[in-house]
């Protein structure tokens, strides 16, 4: 496969904490959006900064474009967009101004699709940036991020805080980007339901270790949850289920393949899952 973000044992401690990223190793495929999951603290800002060479890996290697990230290697990191949640552009310029100042920056930077993407996104071009909702910065940032000629858009966190219709429409928008197949997104998000919209993987992150990453459609589609008793769950061989958890006096199984299992226990009830259901099963029940 062709991938535009190969990620491979990247560790890193931090002085002064408990926190480590280990063995984090995962890929993302051209053309694709990867949803990236986890509970807070759990490595996912650490993981992109990382990948965008902001902060240092103890070891392990990245490869963007099918080509190594190294200090040396700026020429890359113009080819990534970035949306993070603290964004920080100089209060005092309007997002008209703005464009001037990244057309000095950026080769690529494509003014034209930069008007057209704010003006969709109804960002007010002649405020200052200062007086800008929290909202509307996160627009901003977007349009920044897509009007450069990055093929890589990193997102954490970019939907945060707005409201659903402003959500929905960054959702085409991420949509309408990797239309075009060189284009890729990994973008973290505690909202998953908006990964359950538009993302083709996705990689959950728990305590710094990678404990799943899977295609969307598998999780949805393949996966299941059964709500079962006690008596009934102890029938199972364990290696039938992927985690399980009590709840009073059921116990939630998480199963891998729904239809083979439904097949072999008829008197179990298997439902669909979400992504939300997934990541509290496998981070707080026992495998
Ligand atoms: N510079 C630092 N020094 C020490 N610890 C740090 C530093 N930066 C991050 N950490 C710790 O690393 C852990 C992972 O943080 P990170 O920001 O990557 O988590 P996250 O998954 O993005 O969380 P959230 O969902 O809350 O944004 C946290 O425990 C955090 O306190």
């Amino acid at each position: 496969m062709n991938y535009c973000l190969e990620v491979k044992n990247l560790f890193r401690t931090y002085p002064n904490s408990n926190f480590s990223l280990e063995d984090v190793s995962f890929s993302l495929p051209r053309g694709s959006i990867m949803g990236f999951v986890g509970e807070n603290g759990a490595g996912k800002t650490t993981t992109m900064s990382m990948i965008l060479n902001t902060i240092k890996r103890d070891s392990g290697t990245i490869k963007i474009f099918g080509e190594e990230m190294t200090d040396e290697r700026t020429d890359i990191r113009n080819h990534i967009g970035v949306v993070f949640d603290a964004i920080n552009f100089p209060g005092a310029l309007t997002a008209d101004k703005l464009s001037a100042v990244f057309q000095d920056i950026y080769r690529e930077w494509d003014d034209a699709l930069f008007r057209n993407l704010i003006r969709r996104l109804q960002v007010p071009a002649q405020i200052p940036i200062k007086d800008l909702s929290r909202g509307m910065t996160m627009k901003l940032a977007t349009a920044v991020a897509m009007s450069h000629g990055a093929k890589l858009l990193l997102l954490d966190e970019a939907t945060s805080g707005l409201d659903p219709i402003v959500r929905e429409e960054m959702l085409d928008l991420f949509l309408e980007f990797v239309e075009n197949e060189e284009h890729s997104i990994l973008m973290s998000s505690h909202i998953t339901s908006d990964l359950e919209k538009i993302a083709d993987y996705i990689t959950f992150i728990h305590k710094g270790k990678i404990i799943l990453t899977e295609q969307k459609d598998t999780l949805l589609y393949k996966f299941g949850m059964c709500r079962c008793k006690a008596d009934q769950f102890h029938t199972l061989d364990e290696s039938e289920y992927v985690a399980y958890r009590k709840r009073g006096l059921q116990i939630e199984v998480l199963i891998s393949d729904k239809d083979s299992f439904s097949k072999k226990h008829r008197d179990f009830i298997v439902d669909g899952v979400t992504i939300d259901e997934i990541m509290l099963l496998l981070v707080k029940g026992d495998q």
